[in-house]
Formats: structure tokens, C-alpha cells, sequence
């Protein structure tokens, strides 16, 4: 399983590649890959597990930061809702994933967005769509097209920046880190 260890840190150069796609069916190697992307976020969101492991806790993590320069990241959303019962908002290995459309509307995490490859605090608004339509292939080749808003479209606009070597600081206004546009909505 992935450990911190194994997470890149910001100013590795392939944190700042274009990765590459994937191919079907995957290879055992990509699949043990997906496996391994999406146990990180199960295990970090595990108080006891976390603490055991020593990690960040995460609801994102994309190939390339670990070092894989693949169009493949795992998404695991909780739904923050008191009954445990609360199925993830979403939960999936996204590959080779494609924004289709996205609102005019933007959107921004109100506390702002943190990294796992980046081990400082980046104080600042990152402005992104509100809503958009996600198309991705699943780890076995099923196409999906979904409509995603709030947190959900958030992570997944940070994973997908992962993948063409866009990291969330670049984002941030630098004049005025925490400017709001009138119209946009701010999410958590
Ligand atoms: C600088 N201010 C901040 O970081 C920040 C500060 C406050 C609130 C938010 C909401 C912030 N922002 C932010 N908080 C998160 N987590 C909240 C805690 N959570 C978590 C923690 C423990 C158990 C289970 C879970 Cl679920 C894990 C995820 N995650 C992201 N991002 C940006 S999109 C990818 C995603 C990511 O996984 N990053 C590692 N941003």
C-alpha cells in the first residue's frame, strides 16, 4: 500500500508532465495501480488507520503523484453526514477522465484547497467550475458520463489538473488570493 513515502512532492518534474492514457484492458500492473490509488484514500480517511500509517488524509489522489505519469486518479468523497449508513457522494477510479462541459458559474472551497504533494499551506481561493460533465473510463473499460457539483466537482477538477501538470496554487489570484466574483459559490 502507499505510504507518504511514496507520494511525489512539488518540484518533482512529473508532477508537471502531461500523463499518458490508458490503455484497455488494463494490465495487471494498472490494475493493482487503481487498487492501490483508492486503498490510500480508504486507509487516510480512517482515523485509526491514518494515525497508524502516518498520512495525510485525502479524497483525491492521481497516478502522478506517485511517480506514475498515467491518466488515472482515485476519488473518495465521504458523505459528511451524521448516520455512518451515508454512502460516499462519490466514490471511483477515474481514467483517461475528459471535463465534457462545465458551468459558467464558478466555484471555490471556502478554506481553500490543499495538496498531498505540496507540504506547504497555499492560503487563496482556487477558482473552478461549479458544476461539470464528466466522462471517464472505470477499471473495467466501462465508459461513464456524469454530471457532478459542489465538493465532488471540486476533487475531481484537482485530480484531472494532476494529470496535465496543473497543481492548485496556479490557480490562485495573485493580486488578491481571496477575491470573490459576485456569482461564484463557495463549497464545505
Ligand atoms: C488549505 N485549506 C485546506 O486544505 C482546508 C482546510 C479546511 C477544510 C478544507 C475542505 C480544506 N481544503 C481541503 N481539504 C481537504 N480534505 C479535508 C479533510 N479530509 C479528511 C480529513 C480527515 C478524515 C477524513 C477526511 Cl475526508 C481530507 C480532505 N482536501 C482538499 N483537497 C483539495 S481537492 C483534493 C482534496 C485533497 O484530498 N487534498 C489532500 N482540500
Amino acid at each position: 500500500m502507499f505510504l507518504m513515502d511514496d507520494i511525489v512532492r512539488d518540484g518533482d518534474p512529473v508532477l508537471r508532465q502531461e500523463a499518458k492514457k490508458v490503455k484497455f484492458p488494463l494490465s495487471a500492473d494498472d490494475k493493482k495501480l487503481a487498487h492501490n490509488l483508492m486503498e490510500y484514500l480508504e486507509v487516510s480517511q480512517n482515523p485509526e488507520l491514518c494515525e497508524k500509517y502516518k498520512l495525510r488524509a485525502g479524497v483525491g489522489l492521481a497516478a502522478p503523484q506517485v511517480g506514475v505519469s498515467k491518466m488515472m486518479a482515485s476519488v473518495l468523497v465521504p458523505n459528511d453526514d451524521e448516520n455512518e449508513k451515508g454512502k460516499p457522494l462519490f466514490k471511483d477510479v477515474i481514467i483517461n477522465p475528459v471535463i465534457v462541459s462545465n458551468s459558467v458559474q464558478r466555484g471555490a472551497l471556502t478554506e481553500g484547497e490543499g495538496c498531498l504533494s505540496v507540504d506547504r499551506d497555499v492560503p487563496g481561493y482556487v477558482p473552478r467550475s461549479a458544476r461539470i460533465t464528466l466522462k471517464y473510463q472505470d477499471v473495467d473499460g466501462n465508459e461513464h458520463k456524469i454530471r457532478l457539483k459542489n465538493y465532488p466537482a471540486i476533487v475531481c477538477q484537482h485530480e484531472i489538473d494532476h494529470l496535465h501538470g496543473i497543481l492548485f496554487y496556479d490557480h490562485i489570484n495573485k493580486d488578491n488570493p481571496f477575491k470573490r466574483d459576485d456569482d461564484e459559490v463557495f463549497i464545505y
